[in-house]
């Protein structure tokens, strides 16, 4: 099947270089076409470039995008779209003056999510968790990463990534998958972590493992939840058996998160609502991205990850959603491309750059994503007719998405 996307208005984000991933200055710059052309063959971007030099050979199916942008799918790296249930009696409790912690703390919060999900049958939990996947999809997400970690015991997680895996073989988008196992200290392990922890490392990660469930490995790395020592622990144990970290770090609490991360090569360290100078010190020259998740600060009114001085300061930075019923519900990669130009000062260049190429990397598929580069996913974004890219993070809470294409392909 080849497609011609023709009289493209702005055609955004291209990449005629391999680049890995973008960082400091390199940030501000978007680079791409106006009056454009794009051709996909077989589900690959093959070719694109200025209407002046547009093929004139026959194509399968010709779109004509006149007035309209065409920019990469978003990549949204990190998420926990299989979950079950939700909760908004928390929301309304939070609402009435509880905090997050206290929820947590009288046996709301990870561990309300997980009684819910252990409860549920594994087919029940694909149903509702397809749901959320083909939303995203709908609103311009083209690949992903999701977490187990609302599971806590051997059997709930694995049937968690039991549901990723066959969202990963029924769906085009790319998924990738990270077991979470220590993301709640469960109820009858409370005065006993040492012995959850070996739970995970002896009896979960082997499991995992041998099934082939998760190419990452996640642990939320805070207070009262789980130390850097635990951190430590789970992230050698994952590496015994190729998981590569991907952790939950700083969001309420600097406590050698990051720096635990970067020791064991993290492909991203996530959330960074709390920076100290050190953690972004020790970021720098490394190749673990950090990611933002402006999405969480918004829902529960924290501080947003502090972008510009990251970004000033020489590093990278991805924007994901962490869509999950606690602290985000919402999938939106465009509301968070907005938020991050609203409330962390973004420009939309360096917003776009953070939800496209940078996700893409913080996913291990910079080479298959994030760009509009030849070989490339044809994984696209059609928007509606708008004047220019930095009209989508402006107009937030409107949906200025008329087509999502999936390998080339028109996403119903
Ligand atoms: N912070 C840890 N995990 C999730 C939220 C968990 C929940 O409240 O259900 C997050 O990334 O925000
Ligand atoms: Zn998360």
């Amino acid at each position: 099947m080849t497609t011609l996307f023709k009289n493209i208005k702005e055609l955004v984000q291209v990449r005629t270089e391999p680049i890995s991933f973008v960082s400091g200055s390199n940030m501000k710059e978007l680079p791409t076409i106006k009056n454009a052309f794009l051709v996909v063959k077989n589900g690959l971007i093959s070719d694109f470039g200025s209407m002046a030099n547009c093929p004139t050979s026959k194509f399968e199916n010709v779109i004509d995008a006149t007035g309209k942008l065409i920019l990469p799918a978003w990549c949204d790296s990190h998420t926990h779209i299989v979950y079950a249930g939700n909760r908004e009696g928390e929301f309304v409790d939070r609402i009435n003056g509880l905090t997050y912690k206290e929820i947590a703390n009288n046996g709301g919060g990870i561990l309300n999510s997980a009684k819910k999900l252990q409860e549920t049958s594994e087919q029940d939990l694909y149903q509702q968790s397809k749901t959320r996947l083909e939303e995203v999809i709908k609103l311009g997400t083209g690949a992903i990463e999701i977490k187990s970690g609302y599971g806590l015991t051997v059997e709930a997680e694995l049937k968690m990534l039991r549901v990723i895996k066959r969202l990963k073989e029924n769906y085009p988008i790319r998924i990738k998958s990270t077991l979470l196992a220590a993301h709640a200290l469960p109820e009858e392990y409370k005065n006993n972590k040492a012995d959850f922890l070996q739970l995970v490392i002896d009896e979960l990660i082997p499991k995992v493992d041998k099934e082939n469930l998760a190419e990452y490995v996640d642990v939320f790395c805070e207070t009262g939840y789980f130390s850097v020592d635990d951190t430590e622990l789970i992230l050698e144990a994952g590496k015994k058996y190729g998981l590569i970290p991907k952790i939950h770090v700083n969001q309420f609490n600097s406590i050698g998160g990051v720096q635990a991360g970067i020791k064991f090569d993290a492909l991203s360290v996530d959330h960074l609502e709390e920076m100290r100078e050190e953690d972004i010190m020790a970021l720098k020259g490394t190749l673990t991205m950090p990611v933002a998740l402006p999405s969480c600060s918004y829902f529960l009114s924290i501080p947003y990850t502090p972008a510009r001085k990251m970004i000033d300061a020489g590093l990278p930075l991805a924007l994901a959603t962490d869509y999950n019923p606690g602290s985000t519900p919402s999938g939106n990669m465009n509301f968070v491309v907005s938020t991050a130009c609203i409330k962390m000062k973004m420009t939309p260049k360096e917003a776009i750059n953070a939800a496209t190429i940078n996700g893409a990397y913080a996913m291990g598929l910079e080479k298959e994503m994030g760009s509009i580069s030849t070989g490339k996913v044809a994984n696209l974004i059609l928007t509606k007719p708008i004047n220019s890219y930095a009209y989508l993070p402006y107009a937030f809470g409107s949906n200025l998405i008329e087509d999502v294409y999936i390998k080339g392909e028109l996403y119903y």
